[in-house]
């Protein structure tokens, strides 16, 4: 971008006049960086901490959040019909692939999550056991094309790192905050997570959207209520 015109409006040069002006949208830009930059960090340092716990270790934290997972749904009554998305483990991701199977024999549908388009919200298809997986982006395995497009009732998302509010630190695409933004109703959303992977704060910024739980292997975080 180059010269005038290239801009909505032109530059502030509020400061230059008094260099003690608050400029709210320059603070904010600086912020976001600040944010970014320590998100990246804790993304490293808490995929590191699920790669410490080594496979037996992984194996049992999927176990204990299979078992409170079981507890938190059984809590909603009957799910025949509902769509369920889940996930297909990457990274050290719990493994929740025994309770979506078990969810499928139940008569729930159980939905993944596929990037069709990068940076835009996620689309769902329905998955069933043994199902032929495809190659997705970032490698992840996803149903074929010609699975049916689903829209979850719930949705459980694999989270890094979490905080009190609910609030997701995921590896940085932002196509959670997406696909919720853009689904309406919104799916009841659980988040996945360790409990050491607990941060006092993800420092939400205007684009995060808080889930409604989040189970550990530990237990289950108290419900956040959708603003109604
Ligand atoms: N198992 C599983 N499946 C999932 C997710 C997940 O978290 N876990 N997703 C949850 O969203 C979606 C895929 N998420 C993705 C998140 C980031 C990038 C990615 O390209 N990351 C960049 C960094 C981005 C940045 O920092 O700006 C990279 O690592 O280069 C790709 C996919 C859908 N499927
Ligand atoms: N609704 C949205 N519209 C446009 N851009 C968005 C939206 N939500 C998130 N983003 C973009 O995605 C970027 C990454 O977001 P964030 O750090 O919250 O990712 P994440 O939640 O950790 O990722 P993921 O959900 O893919 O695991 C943000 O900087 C923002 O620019």
């Amino acid at each position: 971008m180059s010269g005038q015109g290239a801009y909505a409006s032109p530059p502030c040069m509020a400061a230059e006049v008094d260099p003690t002006y608050f400029d709210p949208l320059g603070t904010d830009a600086q912020q976001a960086r600040d944010v970014a930059r320590w998100r990246r960090a804790e993304r490293t340092r808490l995929a590191g901490l699920r790669e410490g716990l080594g496979q037996t270790g992984r194996a049992q934290v999927s176990n204990s959040i299979c078992g409170h997972l079981e507890t938190v749904l059984a809590a909603r009554g009957t799910l025949r019909e509902t769509v369920l998305a889940g996930y297909w483990p990457i990274r050290g991701e719990p493994d929740l692939r025994p309770i979506l199977s078990d969810l499928h024999a139940a008569g729930v549908c159980i939905a993944l999550p596929v990037v069709e388009t990068p940076a835009a919200p996620l689309v769902f298809r329905r998955w069933m056991p043994g199902m032929r997986m495809l190659r997705g982006h970032w490698s992840i395995p996803v149903p074929p094309p010609e699975a049916e497009v689903l829209v979850p009732d719930i949705a459980l998302a694999p989270c890094l790192g979490w905080d009190a509010g609910c609030y997701r630190l995921g590896w940085g695409g932002g196509y959670y905050d997406r696909t919720l933004a853009a689904l309406s109703p919104r799916p009841v959303t659980i988040g996945i997570a360790l409990a050491a992977a607990r941060l006092i704060t993800i420092y939400p910024q205007p684009h995060d959207i808080p889930l409604n739980r989040i189970v550990t292997e530990t237990g289950v975080s108290g419900e956040r209520k959708d603003p109604t």
